[in-house]
């Protein structure tokens, strides 16, 4: 199925960011709201502090297929108090981003049991997962490779890339590359919309052909 409309979005996608805590997944997030095509100026950097059960963003983005899509984007917490929380979102989500920091081995370490708690929550519905290698600024304290993570990514069957949210460096390549998956995977059937299922919702059904594709991003920076 594909629908396509004039000036709104045709789709919804509902995707969660999960991982440790403090590997970045908030300011990943909000780094990628940001740069929405006016959106309004980001607000200063607050202190740190870690996210409290679930907090919901949202963006529009024109996908490289055509349609306009608005995703939905669930901010969760990773420290383990708020697990039985989070835990609840997951059979709602289509896409999954699995954040660590390239600095906190552990945080890599336990990207095989995000995963797996995802694969034994999901429900029958398809998760397309983004594995995402965070704080690429850091390299003097890097302890996770690019190549070990690579290799992780394609035993779980999902694409890898390093973002910073410090030096903007390939956030919506992150975000853009899962919704690209995502609407592929919609196209081929591998994902169907389900009336009880929020993961993916139809949100217009005009036939009307949609502007032309976005540009191609300049391909993944190397920081
Ligand atoms: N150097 C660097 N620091 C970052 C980057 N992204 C986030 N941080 C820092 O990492 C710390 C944790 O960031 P958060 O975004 O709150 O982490 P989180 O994963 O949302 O944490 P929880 O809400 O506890 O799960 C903060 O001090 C951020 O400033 C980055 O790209 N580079």
């Amino acid at each position: 199925m594909r629908a396509m409309s004039a000036g709104g979005c045709s789709y919804q996608f509902r995707i969660a960011l999960l991982g440790d805590a403090a590997v970045g997944k908030t300011s990943l997030l909000r780094r990628y709201v940001a740069g929405e095509p006016g959106a309004p100026e980001p607000e200063p950097e607050p202190e740190w502090a870690p996210t409290v059960g679930v907090e919901f963003y949202s963006r529009k983005l024109q996908l490289r297929a055509g349609p306009c899509v608005k995703l939905q984007l669930w901010d969760t917490a990773g420290h383990e108090r708020f697990r039985c929380i989070t835990r609840s979102f997951y059979r709602n989500v289509v896409g999954v981003l699995l954040v660590f920091d390239v600095t906190n081995r552990k945080s890599f370490e336990h990207i095989c049991d995000w995963h797996q708690e995802v694969m034994a929550t999901q429900g029958p519905h398809k998760v397309i997962f983004l594995l995402v290698g965070h704080k690429s600024d850091l390299q003097s304290t890097r302890c996770v490779s690019a190549q070990e993570a690579e290799a992780l990514a394609a035993s779980l069957g999902m694409a890898f890339i390093e973002t910073s949210a410090k030096n903007n460096c390939n956030v919506d390549l992150a975000f853009d590359t899962l919704a690209d998956a995502i609407q592929q995977a919609l196209e081929q059937g591998d994902i169907q919309l389900q009336e009880d299922w929020g993961g993916i919702r139809l949100i217009h059904k005009t036939q009307v052909p949609s502007g032309p594709p976005r540009k191609q991003p300049p391909g993944p920076c190397q920081c």
